[in-house]
């Protein structure tokens, strides 16, 4: 399909281009395709920039009539050009939080059927700019508002920078009808709060460019952040000697750097939902020694608890029996 030079389309294409350039040389790529605005745009731009586009559509079999939605959305993607389109059906695990279960469920599918090609998804600058706000409100440091990369292998997000308008505008140009999942206006999720109410307030108090600025922060905060891990992981190569850390390595190195050092070994360590508050107390062990007990890090086991403590001018890492007062 030779697709309409207009300015949506064109802003689109653009920044395929440039994604592909950057990150998929080979200019073969599989596209997640939802059937909403965003990918079906998206997946219309991989076809006009890639050499090579197939189309995987996940069927949760959450709502009556998904296989119907699927199966459109598996035509669309032919009638665009894609060489093929598959509908992928998911069990959605119960219990928990369904939206956690789909997605898990979803992305699970969708790296078992890509090969060894990039899934390109259609995450937008709106998109971008609520993930940033739902970070904040986590509040644990740049890491939670640094937002979705560009490139997460196997996962591309190529229109990190397109308003999501435009992908609406871009569905017109092509005369072909999104599908609207009726989950984005149910105002129970957070996200579709702070999508319709908001930012939109934000938006206005401020006088607009709000999530421009957003997504701009993110993008610094991600570049400063993958520079700073870079820092800490050198750190630890030269502060850990038999999986222990050297406390006077860690501590002549700055608190961003030190910290993340810390953080990682702790990870790598086996530690599971690891809080600020946590990592807080191991550096004090390291830059505030007062003879302190050791620190309870989640990752234990049912019988054994994992924890952080400093011997000997290290710190190290074990299993310390719960039943032990
Ligand atoms: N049913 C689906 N089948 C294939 N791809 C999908 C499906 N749903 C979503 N995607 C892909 O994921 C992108 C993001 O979708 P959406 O914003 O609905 O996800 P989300 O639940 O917010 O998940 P995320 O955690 O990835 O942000 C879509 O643009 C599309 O590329």
């Amino acid at each position: 399909m030779l697709l309409p030079e207009t300015p949506a389309l064109l802003a689109l294409r653009q920044a395929v281009r440039a994604w592909t350039v950057a990150f998929e040389p080979r200019r073969r790529v599989v596209v997640a395709l939802s059937g909403g605005a965003d990918s079906l745009a998206l997946t219309a731009a991989a076809v006009a920039e890639t050499d090579s586009v197939d189309a995987l559509i996940v069927d949760h079999r959450l709502q009556p009539g998904s296989d119907a939605v699927a199966r459109s959305a598996a035509d669309q993607a032919l009638a665009l050009g894609c060489r093929t389109a598959t509908v992928l059906t998911v069990d959605v695990a119960e219990g928990g939080s369904l939206e956690a279960a789909a997605r898990e469920a979803r992305y699970s599918a969708l790296r078992d059927a890509r090969t060894d090609l990039p899934v390109l998804l259609g995450h937008t600058l709106d998109d971008q700019a609520e993930t940033v706000l739902l970070g904040l409100s986590r509040g644990s440091g740049g890491r939670s508002i640094q937002g979705m990369a560009a490139f997460d292998a196997p996962w591309g997000r190529p229109l990190l920078g397109i308003r999501r308008s435009v992908t609406r505008a871009a569905c017109v140009d092509l005369g072909i009808t999104p599908w609207e999942d009726p989950h984005n206006n149910n105002p129970e999720f957070t996200r579709v709060r702070l999508r319709h109410e908001a930012l939109p307030l934000l938006e206005e108090i401020l006088g607009g460019g709000v999530a421009e600025a957003l997504a701009r922060t993110a993008t610094q905060l991600r570049e400063d952040g993958e520079a700073l891990d870079e820092y800490a992981e050198a750190l630890l190569l030269r502060a850990v000697v038999d999986g222990e850390v050297e406390v006077d390595t860690l501590a002549e190195a700055p608190t961003a750097i030190r910290r993340r050092a810390l953080r990682a070994w702790l990870l790598q360590g086996g530690a599971k939902a690891l809080t600020d508050k946590q990592l807080r107390a191991v550096d004090a062990l390291v830059i505030d020694w007062r003879g302190q007990g050791g620190v309870a890090i989640g990752g234990g086991t049912p019988e054994a608890r994992l924890v952080a403590a400093r011997r000997r001018g290290r710190l190290i890492l074990g299993f310390e029996d719960r039943r032990r007062v």
